[in-house]
């Protein structure tokens, strides 16, 4: 049985990351506003633009702390923020949505969300992703952690050095994987599913452009910061 030990350079390396995740993070309070009062499709929608579009400059400044992000291309910088944006969203919403909450908080705050005006047919693969995040119940190291890993993702489209992103990456797995082996000791697969969680979110981002325009109102309009990143209009 190997002894599994996170070496002094490691430890400073997610000490790093897991602050600039809790300081980046855009305030909780979407879920406390979609508990307080129930919003049209068209409040709902710009309630969402907003929300990502801080969301967006939160990544980009998270991103400048993690080691090595500053020393890749400049040009590959910008492909893996945009190829990330998405998902980052997606699982930081994921996150905001596993939050322990007084009893019967999760279930309005998912009526909310079920009636904002996304359409019927996403509602499954995104709920079943939210609870599936949910089930892991992530210390706040993993999640940090597996929202890098999604922004070091080396086969983001236009990313020209993807060995170097490759080495990045490498670094924050190696650390992640000794983390989830100290922290559930009694579950050997939870690593794999951490990892599994990926592949779902990257499916579920493969709607967001869809979701957006059939979003149920007359007008879409997008900040010019999200028509950079969400390929729509
Ligand atoms: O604001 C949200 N998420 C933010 C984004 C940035 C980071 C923090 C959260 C929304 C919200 C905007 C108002 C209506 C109702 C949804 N939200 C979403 C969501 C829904 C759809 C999309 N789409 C992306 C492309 C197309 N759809 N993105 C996020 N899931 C949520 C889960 C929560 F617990 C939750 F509380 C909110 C959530």
């Amino acid at each position: 049985k190997e002894k599994v030990e996170i070496t002094k350079e490691q430890q400073a390396l997610v000490k790093v990351v897991v602050e600039a995740y809790n300081r980046h993070q855009i305030p909780q309070d979407v879920a406390k506003k979609l508990l307080q009062d129930q919003y049209s499709a068209e409040e709902n929608f710009l309630l969402l633009t907003e929300m990502a579009t801080s969301q967006v400059q939160v990544l980009v400044e998270f991103t400048k702390n993690i080691p090595g992000f500053l020393s890749l291309d400049r040009e590959d910088q910008i492909a893996l923020l945009k190829g990330s944006a998405v998902e980052a969203m997606f699982l930081r919403s994921a996150q905001v949505f596993s939050k322990k909450m007084p009893n019967g908080h999760t279930e309005v705050l998912e009526e909310r969300i079920r009636k904002s005006g996304i359409s019927e047919e996403f509602m499954t693969p995104m709920f079943n992703f939210y609870k599936s995040i949910g089930e892991l119940h992530m210390v706040e190291e993993e999640q940090a952690l597996l929202t890098t890993i999604t922004i070091l993702t080396p086969d983001r489209p236009y990313v020209k050095d993807q060995q170097a992103v490759e080495r990045l990456q490498e670094t924050i797995l190696d650390v992640l994987r000794k983390m989830c082996v100290l922290q559930h000791p009694q579950d050997p697969q939870y690593f794999a599913r951490l990892l599994g969680r990926l592949t779902e979110l990257r499916t579920l981002s493969h709607y967001h452009a869809e979701m957006l325009t059939s979003w149920r109102v007359n007008d879409h309009k997008f900040t010019p910061l999200l028509c950079e990143i969400w390929d729509v209009q």
